[in-house]
């Protein structure tokens, strides 16, 4: 890893009640480099007693954190947020030796994580109630809004800064307090993200984080009657089997999942950035994100067309080590991630795909994957339904709106879709069609602070970011206040 200009950013124990601590056992988790699989450093191996232990340090600090003035709470966010991105060269070289990704995409990670906490330091100030109208002359309907209470936070290892700030920076913001269980491939961003919430003030207790044995911690989360609500960003199985746990203490729960984005270029779109959107969207952060386009349905009379255009970008991707200057595509998470890309590549080319660029594990070997263009993939491919999670761009025939939309919606997931018109009439048809949370409307690139972020059926519940951030944090309560 490059040298850090503050090195404390760097921890190898987890902070929970506001002390930094080892594991019970003692034991440890390495974390490496996917690049170089270098070791970068332990973290501790924490199970059920630390996660209890951490649970119940937010319970004690509610009451205090959730009583203090949205406008202090706010400073409190606010220096956090002048803090990481004061930091933000630091951080973004955690983050690239621990995830893989290039160090440019990093540093945008940091901004992007950041302005979740500036976002939501802002909505603090704004959690508004209602007043209702009442129906008899001597009483007053009211509504106040009242933070959840304590949260439990459980985030991936694709962002591993973004997925923490924008649950911790809403779960803070609301008056809630929240402990926090990082990927144990990319702990050590989330752990700077806590030396940082130290120094700007975070009252003990209020935001913990612990690393170790996702089950154990999981299980503790689960069953806790402390924690009111869980949040989870991460695989549909872990998700569903989270929400099943948590169904015996009727906790609220949101879940950020799987995707399986259709990516929709028409015959009318401006090809030349359909393209260019396809880039963005499919090869962000070496195709491991939830919101990745991962079917991509070109209209039969400029298939060839696009396919030439598009085979000539994916040439351009350089793929090596996120600190090479100019890289574009870093490796995979690890080598099950490279397994599950070659079966997916091998199961479409017997159904009769071809690989027009790419299709083999990279000559810098490791887990690094050639930027990979398929062509002619049917539904009948695993790709159809799988999420590929990594840099393969399958392309798909169509032959009109209404044949490309069922294919879209043709699937269990309902996060992101995308695509390219230029006729108002379809945009408003093909917008309103689409099963999913999100839509990419001449854009391959839809993720901000200020808009909402989550999915429809087997992506998930709830929305991150934006006004209806906050909301997921907050409980309406009811006051009818009669005898007037
Ligand atoms: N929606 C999204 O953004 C993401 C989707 N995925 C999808 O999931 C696939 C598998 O990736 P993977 O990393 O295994 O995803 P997981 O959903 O298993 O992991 C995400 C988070 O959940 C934790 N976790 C795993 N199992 C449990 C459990 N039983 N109880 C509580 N927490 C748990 C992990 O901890 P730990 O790391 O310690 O095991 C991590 O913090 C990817 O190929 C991709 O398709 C993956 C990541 C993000
Ligand atoms: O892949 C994910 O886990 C979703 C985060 C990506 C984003 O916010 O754009």
């Amino acid at each position: 890893m490059k040298k850090l200009h503050a090195p404390h950013l760097l921890r190898s124990e987890c902070y929970i009640d506001g002390s930094w601590q080892q594991s019970d056992s003692g034991s440890t988790i390495a974390v490496t480099n996917p690049s170089t699989q270098s070791l970068i450093g332990h973290v501790p191996s924490m199970e059920k007693a630390e996660a209890n232990r951490a649970i119940e340090a937010a319970y004690r600090a509610l009451p205090s954190w959730r009583d203090t003035p949205a406008q202090d709470r706010a400073t409190i966010l606010r220096r956090w947020f002048n803090l990481i991105i004061g930091h933000q060269d630091d951080l973004a070289s955690i983050m690239t030796a621990e995830q893989g990704k290039p160090l440019a995409e990093s540093k945008t990670e940091i901004t992007y994580a950041a302005s979740f906490i500036e976002w939501f330091a802002e909505q603090a100030k704004r959690t508004y109630g209602d007043t209702i109208p009442s129906k008899s002359k001597g009483s007053r309907l009211i509504t106040i809004k009242q933070p959840v209470g304590v949260c439990a936070a459980i985030t991936p290892w694709n962002f591993p800064a973004a997925m923490i700030t924008r649950k911790a920076g809403a779960a803070l913001a609301a008056g809630c307090t929240m402990v926090v269980k990082p990927a144990s491939q990319t702990p050590l961003s989330a752990l700077a993200l806590a030396v940082l919430a130290e120094e700007a003030g975070v009252p003990d207790g209020v935001l913990s984080v612990i690393t170790g044995d996702s089950s154990e911690i999981g299980k503790a989360f689960t069953s806790s009657q402390l924690v009111r609500k869980l949040t989870f960003t991460g695989s549909t199985k872990t998700g569903a089997a989270l929400m099943r746990d948590c169904a015996n203490t009727i906790k609220k729960v949101s879940l950020e999942l799987g995707g399986n984005a259709p990516f929709i270029v028409f015959d009318d779109a401006d090809l030349e950035a359909a393209a260019e959107g396809v880039i963005q969207s499919k090869f962000r952060n070496t195709g491991q994100t939830c919101v990745c386009a991962n079917r991509i349905f070109i209209h039969d009379t400029i298939y060839e067309k696009f396919t030439h255009l598009l085979a000539a970008k994916i040439a351009e991707l350089k793929v090596g080590d996120g600190f090479e200057p100019d890289i574009t595509q870093g490796p995979l998470i690890n080598i099950e991630a490279v397994e599950k890309v070659e079966s997916l590549l091998a199961d479409a080319t017997s159904k009769g795909a071809t690989i027009a660029v790419g299709g083999r594990r990279h000559a810098k070997g490791g887990t690094f994957f050639e930027p990979t263009l398929l062509t002619e993939a049917t539904s009948d491919m695993q790709l159809a339904q799988d999420e590929i999670f990594g840099p393969v761009a399958p392309l798909f025939r169509f032959q009109n709106e209404a044949e490309v939309i069922a294919m879209a919606n043709d699937t269990e997931y309902g996060l992101a879709a995308y695509f390219y018109s230029r006729d108002i009439g379809r945009i408003w048809r093909t917008a309103e069609a689409l099963e999913c949370g999100m839509v990419g409307i001449n854009t391959g690139i839809i993720s901000t602070e200020t808009a909402p972020f989550g999915g429809i059926k087997q992506s998930g519940i709830g929305r991150e970011g934006s006004h209806e951030g906050i909301e997921e944090y907050l409980e309406s309560k009811y006051l009818n206040l009669s005898g007037l």
